[in-house]
């Protein structure tokens, strides 16, 4: 069972998971699909929820499925007590906060996401500023847009470094995604939308199950 402060790294399947999430439905398709983690919106976005209606989500999903709040910028008080009030176990921050804005929420026993947008100046690497996981992203997240990922592979991530990828997948190209770009896990949002904000049971579904019969490479 995964505690606050870890990520599930059992098993040789790709870590999957599904962001944006508005509503019971979407949130059962998810866990039914077999996601390994849940994403609630939190900055200005059409997937946008509040705290009350993420607590109300959260007590959907069960243990093992980790429960993740997304935020870019916000300040640190908002965050904690947002996070706190709905209840989730992990925090995904994509914005330029520093590592004792890391170093405050993961004392506060969250579990550690860092997005960052590939090419960088500098290559991320996971653990930089304290965080569990690193996510690697288009440079505006949540928009669908698919990047180079071919180039990450090679230039982001050491061997065996826990990152997902994220970015303008689908169910038709995660497969290929994954083989380009190597990564441990993957996020979709858009992907699996029909419109910009509302999710597509069907497309949730059906990510899943091609994510699920890609094996994670090796490290
Ligand atoms: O989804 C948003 O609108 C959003 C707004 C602000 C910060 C992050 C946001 N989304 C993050 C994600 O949904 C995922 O981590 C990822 O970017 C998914 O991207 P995509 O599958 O390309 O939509």
């Amino acid at each position: 069972m995964r505690q606050a402060g870890t990520v599930n790294d059992t098993t040789t399947s790709l870590f999957i998971k599904i962001c944006g999430l508005r509503t019971e439905r979407d949130v059962d398709t998810a866990v039914e699909a077999g996601a390994d983690a849940v994403g609630f919106v939190f900055s200005a976005s059409p997937r946008q929820v509040d705290a009350a209606t993420a607590a109300r989500l959260c007590r959907r999903v069960p243990e093992h499925v980790l429960t993740v709040g997304v935020f870019r910028d916000e300040p640190l008080p908002d965050v904690r007590a947002l996070a706190g009030e709905a209840g989730i176990r992990a925090v995904q921050l994509h914005g330029s906060e520093g590592r004792e804005y890391y170093d405050d929420l993961g004392a506060g026993g969250w579990t550690l996401i860092r997005a960052a947008a590939f090419g960088e100046a500098a290559p991320p690497r996971c653990g930089e500023l304290g965080e569990d996981l690193l996510l690697l992203d288009a440079p505006v997240p949540g928009s669908g847009v698919a990047w180079d990922w071919s180039g990450a592979a090679a230039a982001v991530p050491g061997p065996g470094e826990k990152w997902l990828l994220a970015g303008g997948l689908t169910p038709d190209n995660v497969r290929a995604a994954v083989a380009a770009a190597r990564p441990w896990g993957v996020d979709v949002s858009s992907g699996v939308e029909r419109s910009r904000g509302i999710k597509d049971p069907a497309l949730i579904t059906a990510f899943a199950a091609a994510a699920r019969a890609t094996a994670r490479p090796p490290a």
